[in-house]
Parts: structure tokens; C-alpha cells; sequence
């Protein structure tokens, strides 16, 4: 894969293409119409405040949350623009109840699931958020996509990636070649590579979790947060703190600095028995991402996150997911085989 700091994304699509003979073009073509939204909601982030799209917009989504005026904006920008781009068959928005649709005749080869804005409850004080999606091939015939074509497992996901809107807006993807990062040039308007292949330090430096659970925690959870915080200088511990509340925020640190994050299952949240993040449009994506980047992503009982067969399109998982050293002693200690 072309390494050369500053060339296009669409040139690196293109390059990528050029490896798989049988490529047609529709990955590069969905991929360049989700970017085009993405510099959409980055523009209307970028001036969040002076174009009266803070707050609330007096709607509850399927999750029971409120939902910003943000959120909606990001949604229906992405639908419009993707349903009728020609490469997919059907969609899935964390913002919407059933599955989406693409106009007739505007079917294609493709499913896409998508946060249209991750760490809503950051958006009103210019706190990093961001945008996440999925990709996988369809599994229906016929035109209109089904649920199946989403309700696939994360291990058979063509492309994963997020867009965070921070003091720059980057895009982070992968199509199962490295992990390669984005930044967009406002001025221009365009994305130009900044990190080629992505690869997490094995080790973490940070620790991310919402410690203001800590009394609703299960013992291993306890456990596990406990240990990192004792001194070993030989190990790098204690670990310091840092949780932005953002799920695309927290990651990218912890990919490009090293880290572990964790949203565990814990006793706060009995109508939330399977933690707070979703599968489909959230874990998933991410686990594609770090594996891709040499980390690792499991559930609180040690299940791989890529592994799972969805179920439900608003899912959610226990979510542990970062280094692959640290990933793997949270495992041990979650899974009762630290002792
Ligand atoms: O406030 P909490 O319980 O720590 O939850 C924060 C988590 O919730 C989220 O905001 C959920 O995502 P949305 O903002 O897309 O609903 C994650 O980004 C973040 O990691
Ligand atoms: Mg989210
Ligand atoms: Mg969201």
C-alpha cells in the first residue's frame, strides 16, 4: 500500500484497487460518497455554535436517548448522500429503529451501518466527536437489501472506519489492508494521508474507563482497574486516567499512544444487561480497525468482538478494546484466570 504522507485518499482507494484484480470500483466509489458527507458534518461541527445546530432537538431515538440537533443532521446527511449512491442495499443508523433504504434503482452490492455522531453528549462544549462505520458485502438477492445484510459478523466486514471532528478532522479506515489515517485540509477541502499503517503500541500508557461506575462494578472489573493503578515501574503502572467520554475519541488516543479502553457490563445499568455500546455500528468497526492495527478487542467474558453473530441491529456489547498486551491480561483477570 502506496506510503507516501500527503497523497488523497482517493488516490491510496485507487492504488489499493489496482492490488485486487477483482476490485470493481464500488468499495472506492461508497467510500469516496461517505467522505463527501463526512466534510459536510465536519464544516457544520467546525461552526456548531454560530449555526444554531446546538442542543437539543426534542426527539428521543430507539436507544431512549435525547437526541441532538447534531445527531439528526449527521444522520440525514449520510443517508441522503449514500441513498442513492449506487453501491449499497440497505443501511443502519444508531439515530433510526429499522433498517433504511435506498432509493429504487439505486441498489448496490453493499450494507452500511453507521453512528452518525459518537459522543453526542460532547457536542455542545466543542469536545471531540465523531462519525463510525461498517461495511460489509450483501448476503440477499433481489434489490432492496434485507436485515441479514446487516446482521453480519464483524470478522466479515469489508471496511471499517470512524471520522473525528477534533482540533483536526481525521478519517481512520481500513479495507483489510493496514490502517491507514486521513487529514482534511480544510482550506482545499481534502483529505491527505498523515499516518500511514497505523500499528497500537502493544503495551498501553493510558487506562479509559468511566470511573464514576466504579460502585456498580462486577469484581473483575474492580480488579482489572485496580491493578493498573499499582506502581510497577518495570510494567509502566500506575497507568494514567483519561476518558474523554467520546468512544472515536478515547480509541484514536489509545491507537496512536497505546491504551486500553473499557465499557464493561456493570450493576448500574439493568436495562442495559449487555453494557452501553453497540455492536453493529460502534464495537464492531472498531475491533476491525484495532486488529488491523495490531490490538485487540473482547467482551468482558474473553469473547473475541469480531466473532460475534449479530442478532439485533441496536445490539449493544461489553466492550474492552486497545493494546494487545493489556487486552490480554484483561482477559486473564476477566475471564478468572488471574490469580
Ligand atoms: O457517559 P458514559 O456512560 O461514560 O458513556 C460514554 C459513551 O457513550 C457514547 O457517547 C455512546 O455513543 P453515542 O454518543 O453515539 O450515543 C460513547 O461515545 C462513549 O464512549
Ligand atoms: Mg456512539
Ligand atoms: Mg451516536
Amino acid at each position: 500500500m502506496a506510503k507516501r504522507i500527503g497523497i488523497t485518499v482517493s488516490r491510496q482507494l485507487m492504488d489499493c484497487q489496482k492490488l485486487h484484480p477483482e476490485a470493481t470500483g464500488e468499495l472506492t466509489g461508497l467510500l469516496s460518497e461517505l467522505i463527501v458527507a463526512a466534510k459536510i458534518i465536519s464544516a457544520e461541527v467546525n461552526m456548531a455554535g454560530l449555526a444554531d445546530i446546538l442542543g437539543q432537538s426534542g426527539k428521543t431515538n430507539v436507544q431512549g436517548e435525547d437526541v441532538q440537533k447534531l445527531d439528526e443532521f449527521a444522520n440525514s446527511t449520510i443517508k441522503r448522500r449514500m441513498e442513492q449512491c449506487g453501491y449499497i442495499c440497505v443501511m443502519a443508523s444508531e439515530e433510526e429503529d429499522g433498517i433504511i433504504p435506498v432509493l429504487d434503482g439505486y441498489e448496490g452490492k453493499y450494507s452500511l451501518a453507521f453512528d452518525p455522531l459518537d459522543g453526542s453528549s460532547n457536542i455542545d462544549v466543542n469536545v471531540s466527536i465523531g462519525t463510525i462505520f461498517s461495511i460489509h458485502r450483501r448476503l440477499s438477492d433481489g434489490k432492496q437489501g434485507t436485515e441479514e445484510d446487516l446482521l453480519q459478523k464483524g470478522r466479515v466486514q469489508v471496511a471499517a472506519g470512524y471520522i473525528i471532528y477534533g482540533s483536526s478532522t481525521m478519517l481512520v479506515y481500513t479495507t483489510g489492508d493496514g490502517v491507514h489515517g486521513f487529514t482534511l485540509d480544510p482550506s482545499v477541502g481534502e483529505f491527505f494521508l498523515s499516518h500511514p499503517d497505523i500499528r497500537i503500541p502493544s503495551r498501553a500508557k493510558y487506562y479509559s474507563v468511566n470511573e464514576a461506575y466504579t460502585n456498580y462494578w462486577h469484581e473483575p472489573t474492580r480488579r482489572y482497574i485496580d491493578y493498573v493503578k499499582t506502581i510497577d515501574k518495570e510494567s509502566g503502572r500506575p497507568y494514567s486516567l483519561r476518558y474523554i467520554g467520546s468512544l472515536v475519541a478515547d480509541f484514536h488516543r489509545n491507537l496512536i499512544s497505546g491504551g486500553i479502553f473499557l465499557y464493561p457490563r456493570d450493576k448500574k445499568s439493568t436495562d442495559k444487561p449487555e453494557g452501553k455500546l453497540r455492536l453493529l455500528y460502534e464495537a464492531a468497526p472498531m475491533a476491525m480497525i484495532v486488529e488491523q492495527a495490531g490490538g485487540r478487542a473482547i467482551t468482558d467474558d474473553g469473547r473475541d468482538i469480531l466473532d460475534i453473530q449479530p442478532t439485533g441491529l441496536h445490539q449493544r456489547v461489553p466492550l474492552i478494546i486497545g493494546s494487545k498486551e493489556d487486552v490480554d491480561l484483561a482477559e486473564k483477570f476477566f475471564t478468572g484466570k488471574m490469580d
